[in-house]
């Protein structure tokens, strides 16, 4: 991680964010944790004392301290009154009366009509990018969320995810955008691509509301597009899944939650801390209040972090959303995808496979091969089509295909190795500007190679 944290400005935020929370009688963060800041993985929770055994609870946090579309609508119509959704908007007692809040007018826009087609991340976004960067210029109220704001991180931590060296046209790492591997390089132009589908949606809101500050002050387009991209990036990489009921597509049940956005990921899904939602508690607005419980994991050694799992995420993901990579992930894979396919040269074959649904898609983690791999792989090492159909249909092993096969696929793992080669080399040339970006690249490929030699060992060993 980039930014020092250490320092009484950090202590003083972090004091306020819990003087913030305690105002909830529900807010709880357990006695025997403290946070603490580390150069490799930022700020995190750890054990200070005794022990956390299963279903302890960690942090606790209540509704009306989250950031999800319910809450955000909430505090938006407690602005407008033509904002309304049925047990989730504010009573007529909690408006605020139009005195003299720019909120009161600037808000107006974001009627029942409007709200309801923006997704949770663009709604997230416009309301967070307000509050958070644009509200400060407008000479008086102060953010509800500011102790929350206060502890986001800055642009400068979130640098190492890939979609922004080529959105932010100041990144230094734009050349390194080349040598991400391919599943990295597609996923962080969805990303990019994302990010710039709902900026064309909120921007024209955004750059009314900029309109009501002072012209001396007021931030140009590119600097709302620098803090758009910077909330962006804070709303993704701290997001929790949560149900939304306003909303039905997956990607829009999230929550933001202080204090638990500082546990950091482990990839072991099964062992650390775990969610749990007590749907019940949803207070004034919200959508239940947010524990954090122990898991099977019992956390006894003074000092060790306490981790949650984010999912099942291989470095090319943790990298592309997150902005780092781990040493050691289990669910590291290879998309070898651009590789099968520039193998297989008969047009027949690749009609064949198409036909049968086995085209594209390949992919190989440190425990397998997969299936459809195998199949494309057999189907390229032998012209017998019926037999190749048959070992598709599961009548056939790939020891049928002995040896063009295991010869094929020792020559495919041996040339993925030597491609990787090549992009670590191309990587350790000083041309890179930022080697914290580099070094997690470079883990990618490490993951890579680890996966290839564990299967070229056991090819060794069964023939
Ligand atoms: C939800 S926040 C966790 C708190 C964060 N460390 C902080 O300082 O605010 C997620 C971010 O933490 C960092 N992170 C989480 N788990 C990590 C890990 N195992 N190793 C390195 N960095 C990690 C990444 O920068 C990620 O984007």
């Amino acid at each position: 991680m980039k930014e020092n944290h250490e320092g009484s400005d950090w202590d003083l935020r972090i004091a306020k964010l819990v003087s913030w929370l305690k105002s909830s009688e529900y807010f709880r963060v357990n006695d025997n944790v403290f946070l603490q800041d580390t150069p490799e993985s930022g700020r995190g929770l750890y054990l200070k004392a005794d022990t956390v055994s299963k279903n302890d609870v960690v942090v606790s946090i209540p509704s009306e301290y989250q950031l999800n579309f319910h809450s955000v609508v909430y505090h938006i119509s407690k602005f407008n009154a033509d904002l309304y959704f049925e047990r989730v908007t504010c009573s007529d007692n909690d408006r605020v009366e139009d005195g003299g809040d720019p909120r009161s007018k600037l808000y107006k826009i974001l009627t029942t009509n409007v709200v309801s087609k923006l997704s949770s991340f663009q709604l997230l976004c416009l309301y967070i990018m307000f509050e958070w960067k644009l509200l400060p210029f407008l000479n008086g109220p102060v953010s509800f969320w500011k102790p929350f704001f206060d502890v986001f991180p800055a642009a400068s931590e979130l640098k190492s995810i890939p979609s922004s060296w080529v959105l932010l046209p100041e990144s230094c790492n734009k050349a390194l955008f080349e040598s991400l591997p391919a599943a990295s390089m597609i996923h962080a132009q969805r990303i990019a691509d994302q990010v710039l589908t709902d900026w064309r949606t909120v921007s024209p809101v955004l750059q009314m509301w900029s309109n009501a500050i002072e012209e001396r002050i007021r931030p140009t387009v590119n600097e709302l597009f620098q803090h758009f991209v910077h909330t962006y990036f804070v709303i993704n990489s701290r997001c929790l899944y949560i149900d939304v009921p306003l909303k039905k597509s997956i990607a829009d049940n999230f929550t933001m939650v202080p204090f638990v956005d500082f546990l950091n990921h482990s990839s072991d899904s099964e062992l650390y801390c775990t969610p749990r939602i007590e749907v019940l508690k949803r207070g004034v607005c919200g959508l239940g209040t947010f524990n954090i419980v122990g898991g099977n994991y019992k956390y006894s050694t003074v000092g060790e972090q306490i981790l949650l799992n984010y999912g099942a995420h291989s470095n090319d993901f943790l990298l592309c959303e997150y902005g780092f990579t781990l040493k050691d992930n289990k669910w590291n894979y290879i998309d070898v995808s651009p590789e099968v396919e520039r193998l297989i040269e008969e047009e027949t074959t690749k009609r064949f496979l198409q036909e049968n649904g086995f085209w594209g898609d390949y992919t190989i983690s440190e425990s397998d091969i997969s299936f459809r791999t195998l199949v494309a792989l057999a189907a390229a090492s032998s012209s017998n089509v019926r037999k190749v159909e048959k070992f598709m249909l599961g009548y056939l092993t790939e020891d049928s295909f002995y040896p063009h096969l295991q010869t094929l696929l020792q020559e495919f793992l041996h040339s993925l190795l030597e491609g990787i080669a090549v992009k670590t080399r191309q990587l350790e040339t000083p041309e890179f500007c930022d080697q914290e970006c580099v070094n997690n690249i470079l883990q990618i490929y490490n993951g890579y190679t680890n996966i290839i030699k564990n299967h070229l060992k056991d090819s060794v060993l069964a023939h």
